[in-house]
């Protein structure tokens, strides 16, 4: 039987550049490191007293290597260990004698006490001090500080208080957000809860986005989410990059016409009108591969980015926000579980069908092509994927499960953040004003109103 396949070719010639090689270089160290999977590093410290011998080692070293350090700050607990950074909490040793426009939680607490008492206030401050693993390259790290100082203004981006530098070792210095873990919530979310969620984590992508910045790796491990203030804030700008940065031409940015006439004229319209079968390809290809920035994690990856488009646009953290809620709605973490980007193009397919991703790899100028015989022209709904993964499908003696009113409207707004198509994909600042996420600000209207019964 011959092997099942499934390839992806150009439909069109893509002109690369040397530079392309290093940023592709630098994409596919991250695919495979940036492990989801790996879940083992990301921890958040349920109480301070409990740091085990292993971390306090970790911490005498970092205090010894990294002098005056401790002069500073307060080395607590290892709190993160990333692929490109193991991140501390600290308490912030020389609090008072800097300016903290930063501090939100601060500048709420002065709002409503007496100076007397703001003076009085001898409360530990926290921070998390962010080591930059000495491998990371310079331009990188460079990168992610300029951003992080870009966005200073935004509420809903963890901004970068200092950063330090001891001979080859850079720490940025973070204010410290008390989060939960995600997977210690997200099985239990209402809708409710997650149109708080995805409320502030679209607000905190729109001033993202308003400045023309791409996050590239949103994640629930990079929004820092506290479920009781029912706040979130986006953190690790390492991979971020302002939109158009190395763009080259892709069809996806042409009008439709030139875009059909481009497609008609490509090399892989020539092989198909020589009587080629469908599944044939030249050859001697002699053009190069084509390159593109891929760098985020695995299973958040928009079509678009699997498919090397060359001109990403903001709209890829909105497809992995996309991601997100099907986690929460299906209730499982993680979602997709593809080992490489053919794999993740494969998952994407069992959705949406051959169909849909052969439309959207033409539009990127490429061919999409697979011998799977598994895979539907027409795919799966989200509806019915989100009732198989919570159990309510399958006997057929039973009544047909459908979702409740809320999750179909969840199930709407998810249709918005999962097209396929980055241009009819709904933007971070229009999500925010979806009638799905407005709906909680009438929900919490109703929670105060009943308060204030209470209160009388
Ligand atoms: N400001 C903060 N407050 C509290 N915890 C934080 C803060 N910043 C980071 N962390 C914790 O450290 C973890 C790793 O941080 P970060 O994502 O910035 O590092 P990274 O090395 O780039 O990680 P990754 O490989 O997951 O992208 C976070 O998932 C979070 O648990």
């Amino acid at each position: 039987m011959a092997k099942a396949r499934t390839s992806l070719r150009h439909a069109e010639h893509i002109d690369v550049h040397q530079d392309d090689i290093k940023e592709e270089e630098a994409a596919e160290t991250l695919d495979e490191s940036m492990d989801p999977l790996d879940e083992s590093g990301h921890t958040v410290d349920s109480s301070d007293e409990e740091v085990e011998d292993a971390v306090q080692e970790d911490i005498a070293r970092f205090e010894e290597t990294f002098v005056g350090i401790n002069k500073r700050f307060r080395l607590i607990n290892r709190i993160g260990e990333g692929t490109f950074s193991t991140v501390y909490k600290a308490e912030d040793l020389e609090y008072t004698a800097y300016n903290n426009s930063w501090d939100i939680d601060e500048r709420e607490n002065n709002k409503w006490s007496s100076p007397h008492k703001r003076n009085a206030s001898r409360k530990p401050h926290y921070v998390a001090i962010k080591k930059i693993y000495v491998t990371s390259s310079p331009i990188r790290i460079f990168n992610e500080l300029e951003l992080l100082y870009d966005l200073r203004e935004s509420d809903s981006v963890c901004p970068l208080i200092t950063a330090f530098r001891h001979l080859d070792q850079v720490v940025a210095v973070l204010p410290y957000f008390q989060h939960r873990d995600f997977r210690d919530y997200y099985r239990d979310m209402t809708i409710s809860d997650m149109r708080l969620y995805f409320r502030s984590l679209f607000t905190a992508l729109a001033a993202v986005h308003e400045k023309g910045i791409i996050h590239r790796d949103v994640k629930p491990t990079n929004f820092l989410y506290n479920t009781t203030q029912s706040r979130g804030v986006l953190v690790d700008f390492g991979l971020a990059e302002r939109q158009g940065t190395d763009w080259h031409p892709c069809a996806c940015h042409l009008p439709d016409d030139d875009r059909r006439y481009k497609v008609a004229h490509s090399v892989y319209a020539q092989t198909q009108s020589a009587g080629h079968t469908a599944s044939s390809y030249p050859k001697n290809d002699t053009r190069n591969s084509r390159r593109a920035n891929r760098a985020g994690t695995r299973g958040f990856r928009a079509p678009e980015v699997l498919l090397k488009c060359t001109q990403q646009t903001c709209s890829i953290d909105v497809w992995s926000v996309g991601v997100i809620l099907l986690t929460m709605l299906s209730r499982r973490f993680p979602f997709f579980h593809s080992a490489d980007d053919i794999d993740a193009l494969l998952e994407i397919t069992t959705i949406f069908g051959r169909k849909k991703m052969r439309e959207t790899a033409l539009f990127h100028g490429q061919v999409f092509e697979t011998n799977v015989p598994s895979y539907s022209e027409g795919g799966h709904s989200l509806e019915k994927i989100i009732l198989w993964c919570t159990g309510r499908t399958g006997d057929k003696t039973q009544p047909k499960k459908e979702l409740n009113e809320e999750e179909k409207e969840a199930v709407q707004f998810l249709h918005r953040l999962l097209e396929c198509n980055p241009f009819k994909r709904i933007t971070a600042q229009e999500a925010v004003e979806h009638p799905f996420l407005l709906k909680a600000y009438e929900e919490s209207e109703v929670d105060e109103d009943m308060l204030d019964t209470v209160d009388a």
